[in-house]
């Protein structure tokens, strides 16, 4: 299997007046084609600081971060651009949808961005949306729908690109709890059904358990790497064994 994300060694050191915080205090892990994996922690614990490397937001002040390859750390701002839009898909907390325009359109821009021509962008929106259950509402604007169809839009926004990785930030933070664990099957599903691979930060412990590996995270440090897969009985749990055992660094 395909290694898609690589982290060596990683810290992220901020200064807040005399004093600096270690919001990442030497991190490594490797993330696999195809995994749905959430990152865990309590507030303050570096999950934003870690997901903001990973996607290219955030230079490290030390360490490496090694994605489709590329070491990601090294490239400059415009690079970086270039880096997100041909291998990264986002789902935010607040979805971030543009309340003027209606599900297929807001599902079609970030191919309009990509320069794709207008029918094929209008098609490939609609396949998306049909995929995550949305065949009813591709007219509607996002006023007009629910919490988590307005968030299943947002899965279907990230999908379009094809993107190797998608990154949610908290992408349920805004549902109640029954809603949650819709989107958490729907995203689920998807990670399976289109091999995608999806990385999540949550601070729910139980939404964590959807993921296929959860990184808990504690001051910066990776603390524990559960794999869920044992549990599920899923065909593939072997293949991180080596990685199932607790890594408490302290
Ligand atoms: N720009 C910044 N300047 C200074 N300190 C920061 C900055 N960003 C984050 N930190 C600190 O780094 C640590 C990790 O923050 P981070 O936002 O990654 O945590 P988190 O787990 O995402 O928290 P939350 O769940 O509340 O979003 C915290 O101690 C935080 O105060």
């Amino acid at each position: 299997m395909r290694k898609v994300i690589e982290v060596r060694n990683l810290y992220k050191l901020y200064r807040v007046g005399d004093e600096f915080v270690r919001a990442l205090d030497g991190v490594d892990f490797e993330i696999y084609e195809g995994e749905f994996c959430a990152i865990v922690g309590t507030s303050g614990s570096g999950k934003s600081t870690l997901l903001n490397m990973l996607a290219g937001l955030e230079k490290p002040t030390k360490g490496e971060v090694i994605i489709a390859g590329k070491h990601i750390e090294k490239l400059n701002e415009e690079q970086l651009v270039t880096f997100r839009r041909d291998h990264v898909g986002f789902i935010f907390q607040s979805f971030h949808l543009m309340g003027t325009l209606n599900a297929v359109e807001n599902v079609a821009l970030p191919l309009s961005f990509r320069g794709v021509p207008r029918d094929v962008r209008v098609r490939k929106a609609n396949e998306m949306l049909d995929l995550v259950k949305l065949g009813k509402h591709k007219k509607h604007l996002p006023n007009q729908m629910s919490g988590g169809q307005q968030q299943r839009v947002g899965v279907a926004r990230a999908l379009v690109v094809d993107p190797d990785i998608i990154f949610a930030d908290e992408p349920t933070g805004n549902l109640d709890s029954h809603t949650s664990e819709e989107v958490m099957e729907l995203m689920q599903r998807v990670v399976r059904e289109q091999k995608k691979t999806l990385v999540m930060v949550t601070h729910d412990d139980h939404l964590a358990t959807y993921a296929d590996r959860v990184f808990h995270i504690r001051d910066g440090r990776i603390i524990k790497i559960e794999d869920n897969r044992w549990k599920k009985g899923k065909e593939e749990g072997g293949r991180h064994a080596e990685t199932n055992t607790e890594r408490d660094r302290k």
